[in-house]
């Protein structure tokens, strides 16, 4: 994995000055971050954890997850945020891209993120005549949304099998001891797998929160630990001329402190939308706190450059752009010349379709470049389990290098309670009466 920070694409619009400026606050931080002195220490437990992760634990979630294919034909997981954001990646970044279609595989379904009825009703008639696992992932185990769709499965995977057999089916990732989900596991004797105390949802794909439903989707995830390994001693570097990790953290901020307020994560395969989406997430969380902070965002290019391209190349100097590429294509498709040749495509014979792919890419880095847009680029050699837990890691450490720099607490979340409270005050929760009469008193003034 290579992180270039080429001169013309970023360094042309800031002064190289800046990054030596900033080199002793990246070494504090580091050392902030490993001895655990800065805020949110309690939750670092992701630091050291591809190199003390629970060995027994992971080869449980390895059997688990052979068992699960041996007995279903499809896994549901129930989760939202980090709970779901990073199987989810790795199963669409590291997969056939129609994964679920291809015979022979375990069919991977997601719930809980969401709480529409429809998308429920309309998964539970895909499932109609397979046969289903569950695994149910909540760190605090209370959750609406995902406790919402377990309640759901629980009831159907019950009809289904009988209390007795739905057992065998269902998994449970949470918290050690706390929490409702804990609480059920316990009671109905589910098989379970532990969020760590020290680690944050969002931080948790190296977990059994990520490990079990990408093992059941075929990955493997002994290459995404060591994956993951490699760069727990290649960023454990507090240099910052050494450290690629401390080295984007370092760029961000100085773009962020030259009034950037968006962050444009462009990836150039359909395949990696979600690992744009666990980016946001873990960015999004850990910095947008007491109205500072870049606000992540993501393009999917080429397809967005017929959507939003005219933004980024002529709208608001907003942001800058972060590219993830990857090198080589896993599959290389030539294009054929054609006799007639009446598209006109004739000059593209012999080409494969990632020489087309790259070619774009080029070309918009070099128009964004001349449109004010600085670009990152951040390029894997290939896209396999090694190097997304590599990737994973960069990031995690990156992230917390960064929210450091801003001054702000990375590890915790406090005002996604918000909209929480007041959804609970207006379904009518108990404890939350006066919040329910001043919100209804609030809509009311709104006719
Ligand atoms: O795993 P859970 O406790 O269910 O949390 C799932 C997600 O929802 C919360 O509201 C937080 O904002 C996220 O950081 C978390 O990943």
């Amino acid at each position: 994995m290579t992180v270039s920070f080429d001169s013309t694409n970023v360094l042309s619009f800031m002064n190289s000055s800046e990054l030596d400026n900033i080199s002793e606050f990246v070494k504090q931080a580091h050392h902030q971050i490993h001895q655990q002195t800065g805020p949110g220490s309690d939750y670092l437990g992701w630091v050291d954890w591809p190199i003390n992760y629970d060995k027994e634990e992971f080869d449980r979630v390895k059997l688990a997850a052979t068992r699960i294919q041996q007995q279903s034909d499809a896994l549901v997981v129930i989760g939202i945020g980090g709970s779901y954001l990073g199987s989810k990646a790795a199963i669409e970044a590291l997969s056939h891209t129609f994964h679920n279609q291809i015979k022979g595989n375990t069919e991977v379904y997601f719930a809980g993120h969401n709480i529409s009825s429809t998308y429920i009703e309309h998964l539970l008639q895909v499932l109609e005549g397979k046969d289903v696992s569950i695994n149910v992932i909540s760190k605090s185990g209370t959750t609406t949304e995902p406790a919402l769709a377990f309640r759901i499965f629980r009831n159907f995977m019950e009809k289904k099998y009988g209390k007795e057999e739905a057992r065998n089916r269902i998994y449970v990732t949470t918290d050690q001891s706390k929490g409702a989900l804990r609480k059920l596991a316990g009671e109905e004797g589910y098989e379970t797998f532990v969020i760590p105390n020290d680690i944050g949802g969002r931080y948790s794909v190296l977990t059994p929160v990520g490990l079990l439903p990408m093992a059941v989707a075929g990955l493997n995830v002994d290459q995404v630990m060591d994956g993951a390994t490699a760069a727990y001693h290649k960023y454990n570097d507090p240099n910052l001329a050494t450290n690629a990790s401390y080295q984007y953290a370092a760029v961000r901020n100085i773009f962020y402190n030259k009034g950037k307020s968006v962050e444009l994560f462009v990836s150039y395969e359909p395949g990696l939308h979600f690992v744009a989406e666990w980016w946001k997430q873990l960015f999004g969380e850990s910095e947008g706190k007491d109205e500072k902070g870049l606000f992540p965002a993501s393009v999917n290019f080429s397809t967005d450059l017929h959507s939003m391209g005219q933004y980024v190349q002529e709208g608001r100097r907003l942001f800058f752009e972060t590219v993830l590429q990857i090198k080589h294509s896993s599959i290389e498709r030539i294009i054929q010349e054609d006799p007639d040749n009446i598209d006109g495509l004739n000059f593209l014979t012999g080409k494969t379709m990632d020489d087309v792919n790259k070619k774009a890419a080029l070309g918009t880095t070099l128009a964004h470049i001349d449109g004010g847009v600085p670009n990152l680029l951040i390029e894997l050699d290939e896209l396999n389990e090694f190097t997304f837990g590599e990737l994973v890691y960069f990031f995690e450490k990156a992230c917390a290098i960064s929210g450091t720099l801003l001054g702000v607490n990375p590890f915790d979340q406090p005002g996604v309670e918000a909209y929480k409270k007041n959804m609970f005050a207006l379904l009518g929760k108990d404890g939350f009466e006066k919040e329910k009469e001043e919100l209804e008193n609030r809509l009311s003034t709104l006719g």
